[in-house]
């Protein structure tokens, strides 16, 4: 294994800076640096070039082969977080011939061809750097900290207890003995199906939780969406004017809704366009607001009170402050109604959250799909005494799709793909 190193934080000034060292070489090349360091522990060391100049006085943390989040032999050097110094350090660092700069995710990769952590733990990591909302780390938390390793594992000790109840049955055959297991095998197999199912069913909401939500404001030209938007952005994100028609592209903002993560997009306004660039925006509107997870309406005062039936991701707000009805409305520009509004975006959103489990990408649905094939296949044969050898071969087949839940097989392939979203450092 190659000894690596990379700026372990984010790069810019900070009050601490950490740069990670993992492999064979690290311990003796900070040593060269630093003298003589702790086996595993920390000591406050000058950091100094190969000429003697001192770059920095450094917390310098030292981790044994086996003890470490790689697993192999870690110094990790906590400098003064600016600059300077980093890029001294680095530079440092870059001349040691049995250093190479890290690639992206490379510790983490380290981590998990030493086993200390599986495939899905590794997706959660991954999630959890990413994670900018409380929904995102809860879910990132349960992943990383092996969650879907263990139902995986709970699922794998059935459908080996049920191929030991099938390969005994398949012995005893021969000898005239009549032993039905298909009954506990069913069971098991039905057990698993059914957890496997659930899982499967919450990958849609663990994705929404991931990449977010989409929330579009919709409505009449000059309705006030782009205030509404700016009022809930707490910005000027989009252009407000009393010109009908102001707003032509889509206009994003990212927020944290109650811990959810929402994408608002302001609209253009819906009506027939007075030139083509606005029906441009118009088209644009529609197509986003159709794929969008909730739609806000705004509509005037006598439009929400002349109400009518909605289709329930659709949620209608009157103007408050445009006639003199006085039902509660909503105002941009006054935050009237704002928080009701928010609230009810946010409970929404949060039962469309329910049901996310340990499962969160594509790639745990596909292998929990064809895991739960494999078991269909093998209970309709598990039925028929003389198709017992196919049956257990399913279940082979079962618990193979377990294990590339957790990367015990077939991981190379898709290793590219997951390392390619971590940053450097991690
Ligand atoms: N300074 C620092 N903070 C960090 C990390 C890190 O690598 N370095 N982590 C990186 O993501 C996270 C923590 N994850 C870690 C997981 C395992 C070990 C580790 O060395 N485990 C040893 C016990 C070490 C000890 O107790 O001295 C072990 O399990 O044997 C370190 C960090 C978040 N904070
Ligand atoms: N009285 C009142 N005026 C508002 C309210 N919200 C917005 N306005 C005004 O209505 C005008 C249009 O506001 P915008 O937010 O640009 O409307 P819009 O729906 O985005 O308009 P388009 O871009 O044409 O689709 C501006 O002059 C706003 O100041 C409100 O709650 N009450
Ligand atoms: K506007």
């Amino acid at each position: 294994m190659e000894t690596i190193y990379a700026l372990a934080t984010a790069r810019g000034r900070a009050g601490v800076a950490v740069i990670r060292i993992s492999g064979p070489a690290a311990h003796g090349v900070a040593e060269r640096m630093a003298g003589p360091l702790p086996r595993h522990g920390r000591g406050l060391r000058r950091l100094r070039s190969a000429e003697g100049e001192v770059l920095d006085e450094a917390l310098v943390l030292t981790f044994e082969k086996g003890r470490s989040f790689t697993g192999a032999p870690v110094v990790e050097l906590h400098l003064h977080g600016s600059r300077a110094v980093i890029n001294a350090v680095l530079n440092e660092l870059s001349g040691q011939p049995e250093l190479r700069l890290a690639l992206p995710g490379e510790f983490t990769r380290q981590a998990l061809e030493n086993g200390r952590l599986d495939l899905s733990q590794v997706e959660g990591l991954a999630d959890l750097v990413d994670a900018e909302t409380e929904a995102q780390r809860r879910q990132a938390m349960r992943v990383m900290s092996g969650g879907l390793g263990r139902k995986a594992d709970i699922w794998k000790r059935d459908l080996l207890r049920a191929m030991a109840l099938l390969e005994a049955t398949i012995d005893f055959a021969d000898e005239d003995v009549p032993v039905d297991v298909t009954p506990e095998v069913l069971d098991l197999l039905s057990r698993c199906e059914t957890a496997m199912r659930a899982e499967v069913q919450g990958v849609g909401a663990a994705e929404r939780i991931r990449d977010g939500f989409e929330v579009a404001i919709i409505g009449a030209p000059n309705m006030g969406k782009s205030t509404l938007l700016n009022h809930l952005a707490g910005r000027d994100a989009a252009i407000i004017s009393d010109i009908p028609g102001t707003t032509r592209d889509v206009i994003e903002v990212r927020m944290d809704l109650r811990g959810l993560p929402v994408t608002l997009l302001d609209t253009a306004g819906l009506r027939d366009a007075g030139d083509e660039i606005e029906a441009i925006g118009i088209a644009r509107a529609k197509q986003r607001a159709e794929n969008a997870d909730i739609r806000v309406h705004l509509v005037t005062a006598e439009d929400y009170r002349d109400g009518g039936d909605h289709p329930n991701d659709l949620v209608r707000v009157g103007l408050a402050d445009r006639d003199r009805s006085g039902h509660p409305g909503i105002s941009g520009l006054t935050g009237l109604g704002v928080p009701e509004l928010l609230d009810e975006i946010a409970s929404r959103l949060e039962k469309r959250s329910e049901g996310a489990g340990v499962a969160i990408r594509e790639r745990h649905r596909e292998a929990l799909l064809s895991g739960i094939a494999a078991l269909e296949e093998c209970r309709s044969k598990a039925e028929s005494s003389d198709l017992l050898d196919l049956a257990a071969e399913d279940l082979r087949l079962a618990v193979r799709a377990l294990d590339t839940l957790v990367g015990r097989v077939d991981v190379e392939d898709v290793l590219g793909e997951i390392f390619s979203s971590f940053c450097i450092g991690k």
